[in-house]
């Protein structure tokens, strides 16, 4: 099949996906006719076949169009035909050759030819590239696994650089379009140039493959693992009985979220939460603090609210309808109230009511939340000496909970409560940090719409609330919450008082508790008199409240026993023993008659006020200064102080100038039961040991009450009411009292001030002539004082003589 010198004439046989290379053996099963024909026509003349690559694999008849022109001279081994009437042939490439021209035939395709040459150039740019190749190809058949050991092995054994090429390229996953540009390059080095960055290309694709696959490998392990978990987790609380009941709960809170009309900031916090919550197993210890703390959330009033309305006339009659007296405090809470009302918004100081235990100082924030429509909160604030306790714990500790203002809101149910904040007076602080000063918080209207509880850790609006402290002592009340605070003084109750409010309150709220019907029970007067005065020792009235119901008790057990269901008591003051055992106080009463040495003075304690009787004695001795009756440090100073002022009054008196060294004067204070502290028994010390020392009686129904310094000024004192109410009970009739009290004796109801003789004093002196009884034409002093600075200078100059 010559033709011209240098071209040749081929059958040709088209391949639809395979481009064949020089050096390369590989097996075709053909099933076209044409390709038959063209296969069998070259075994016959036992020539090659031109072997040439389709430019479309689906064409099943190509013409010249249809295939490229560079193709591959090929040695037919082998013809198998199979039965299907395919053959199978075994064939080698041999030569590249390019197609010239087609010549015309009938049976199959004809071609014209020129080889193409092909020539060994070794270069040492070859030889690299040639060692290059075999590296590239190596590290190729390590991560693609498809290319087999031995032939990664036969490549290595290949010396013919051209071989290795063809070889190398036949083994690799190309595209036909690629293999073809391969075999259809010119010379031997652009071949090795494209093969080495196809490998290049391939080897990258490979392992970013490789590590796509490693990555996507763990996620899905990981993914597997935590489902394969979390079934087991499900699994376990199935075995122990809680899965269901663990989504329920979940399912219930979901619902009770959507159901609660949460403000945005709240809803987003919670919605958070149960996300949280769903990813946890029901049983770890986080759970429970999660959970908790979405019950807090919606356990707290956040919108909800008892419509109030402020009517004075409502207020006023409520006001009066649960408490006797009480005038003064009554009037001011109306005042307020009515600013409020015409404020709308509660805004300005909070009302702090302040007085002895039992006056009714909480149970006048009840009447105002009944007369406002608002419901009632109680939270007591003696001993709370840690800020948590106001704000709450964070919640990483460990039982943290919200503070008590929070908890307080929860049980009030709704954000517009009236809030009684009990004893503001008996908060402490200490390392821990101030309650004062989250309390200021609490309390400023200007701040408290964005309360802040560590626990909550969102801010919650108290703006709504209407807040009233109590205190019984206003010293205790640190002076910033003072500040933002309106102060209302309730004073003890006088007896009438207290019968009164047992008569028309205690009594009739007590049978009615106790399940009596109105007349069963009835105390006289004189029963009344008797609780109050020895089995009561009290400011308020708790304690008689409490012996009512006491005698309310035993009757009502007494009925029972001896089935007397109809029977009417009807108490006196001869009765009341039997009921409430022997009595348990004696309350301070005047002497029955004057006596030398002892003079009554007027103490203010706890719970209210009450008489204390000073006694003193002289022994003959050295000079000492004994006191008992478990004083205080600063009473024990008072009674140095009188005696000081005695001795500059030594000579005036008549006394020897250097009497107090001959003598021991013993100065006692009975009564063991009133707690014995503070300076206002000055004068009534000093009283004492001048009436003991010039051996005049004091006046028995005369009481006093003043400090004393050295020069016998006499000073200010407290708890004025209280002392004069006690005067009163116990039969006193004159009363001494500091001049710089005056103001307070305002505050004292008119009926008590009616009753004593009140003598304003400024001086010891006056207090000496007032109290000790001289006899007729006699006279205390010996050079009676002109004036107190007169007296001062003149106590300095007989010092200085002595
Ligand atoms: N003026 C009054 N009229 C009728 N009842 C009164 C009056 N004062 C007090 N009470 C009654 O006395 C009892 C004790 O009062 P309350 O508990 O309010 O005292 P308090 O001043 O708050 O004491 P504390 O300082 O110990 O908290 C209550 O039952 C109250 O109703």
């Amino acid at each position: 099949m010559t033709n011209q010198s240098d071209t040749k004439v081929f059958p040709l046989m088209p391949l639809r996906d395979i481009v064949i290379f020089p050096h390369m053996v590989a097996p075709l099963v053909v099933g076209r006719k044409q390709s038959i024909l063209a296969l069998e026509d070259a075994m016959e003349k036992r020539t090659e076949i031109f072997l040439v690559t389709q430019r479309k694999a689906s064409d099943d008849e190509p013409g010249s169009d249809g295939i490229y022109e560079v193709g591959t001279l090929a040695n037919v081994m082998q013809l198998l035909r199979l039965p299907d009437g395919t053959i199978k042939a075994l064939i080698e490439g041999k030569r590249r050759a390019r197609i010239i021209s087609h010549l015309p035939h009938d049976r199959f395709m004809l071609v014209e030819l020129r080889e193409l040459p092909d020539e060994l150039e070794v270069t040492p740019e070859v030889t690299a590239y040639e060692r290059e190749l075999r590296r590239y190809f190596e590290e190729f058949a390590l991560i693609n696994k498809k290319i087999a050991k031995e032939v990664v092995k036969s490549v290595q054994n290949i010396d013919d650089p051209r071989k290795l090429v063809h070889v190398i390229c036949a083994h690799l996953p190309l595209k036909t379009e690629e293999k073809q540009r391969v075999l259809e390059s010119e010379s031997l080095k652009m071949r090795m140039e494209i093969i080495l960055d196809i490998l290049n290309r391939e080897i990258e694709l490979s392992e970013l493959e490789k590590e796509i696959n490693a990555r996507v490998k763990t996620r899905m392990g990981k993914t597997q693992r935590n489902y394969y978990l979390s079934e087991k987790v499900k699994e376990i609380q199935n075995e122990m009985g809680q899965g269901e009941d663990g989504m329920d709960d979940i399912a219930e809170l979901e619902e009770a979220v959507r159901k609660k009309k949460l403000p945005q900031i709240a809803l987003s916090k919670v919605t958070k939460e149960l996300k949280k919550l769903r990813n946890m197993p029901p049983m770890s210890a986080e759970t429970t603090v999660v959970r908790n703390y979405i019950d807090c959330i919606l356990s707290l009033p956040w919108k909800k609210k008892l419509r109030s309305v402020i009517d004075i006339n409502k207020a006023e009659k409520i006001l009066d309808e649960d408490h006797y007296g009480l005038k003064k405090p009554k009037e001011r809470i109306l005042e307020y109230l009515a600013v409020q009302a015409q404020v709308k918004k509660i805004k300005g100081p909070i009302l702090c009511l302040v007085g002895p235990p039992g006056v009714g100082k909480t149970s006048i924030c009840r009447s105002v939340a009944r007369a406002l429509n608002r419901k009632f909160v109680r939270l007591s604030l003696g001993g709370v000496r840690d800020e948590a306790e106001i704000r709450g714990h964070r919640r990483t500790y460990i039982g943290a909970m919200p503070g008590k203002i929070i908890q307080s809101m929860q049980r009030a149910e709704v954000s517009n409560p009236v809030f009684c904040l009990d004893e503001v007076d008996k908060m402490s602080m200490d390392f821990r940090g101030d309650p004062s000063s989250a309390l200021l918080e609490v309390l400023d209207p200007e701040q408290n719409s964005a309360f802040n509880d560590h626990y909550l850790d969102i801010d919650y609006d108290l703006s709504e609330v209407f807040f009233i402290t109590t205190a019984n002592n206003l010293h205790g009340i640190p002076v910033p919450l003072q500040d933002r605070m309106e102060i209302i003084h309730l004073s003890g109750y006088t007896e009438e008082e207290k019968q009164k409010i047992a008569e028309g309150y205690l009594i009739p709220k007590q049978i009615e508790e106790n399940g009596f019907r109105k007349g069963d029970i009835s105390l006289t007067a004189g029963a009344i008199l008797e609780i109050i005065r020895r089995y009561t020792k009290e400011a308020g009235v708790r304690d008689l409240e409490r012996n009512i119901s006491a005698i309310c008790r035993k009757i009502a057990r007494d009925r029972l026993k001896k089935g007397a269901k109809g029977k009417k008591y009807r108490l006196s003051a001869q009765t009341v023993g039997k009921y409430l055992g022997t009595p348990k106080y004696r309350f301070g009463l005047a002497e029955e008659q004057e006596r030398i040495g002892l003079s009554t003075g007027l103490a203010w304690t706890e719970v209210g006020g009450d008489l204390l009787q000073i006694e003193t004695t002289l022994m003959t001795g050295s000079g000492k200064l004994i006191i008992t009756g478990k004083l205080g440090d600063v009473m024990q100073e008072s009674a140095q102080a009188a005696l000081s002022y005695v001795r500059s009054r030594a000579e005036r008196l008549g006394l020897e100038s250097d009497f107090y060294q001959k003598l021991d004067i013993h100065v006692h204070v009975p009564e063991g039961a009133i707690p014995k502290d503070g300076p206002s028994a000055g004068i009534t010390i000093a009283t004492s040991i001048v009436s003991a020392l010039i051996k005049k009686p004091v006046k028995h129904h005369l009481a006093m009450t003043g400090e004393i310094t050295l020069r016998g000024r006499v000073l200010p004192i407290g708890g004025l009411t209280e002392k004069l109410l006690a005067a009163k009970r116990g039969n006193i009739t004159e009363v001494l009292v500091p001049r710089d009290n005056e103001r307070n004796l305002n505050d004292v109801p008119l009926k008590i001030r009616k009753k004593l003789n009140i003598t304003l004093v400024e001086h010891m002196d006056e207090v000496l002539e007032l109290a000790i009884i001289v006899r007729e034409g006699e006279a205390l002093f010996k050079n009676p004082p002109i004036n107190p600075v007169y007296n001062e200078i003149s106590v300095n100059q007989h010092n200085t003589t002595q």
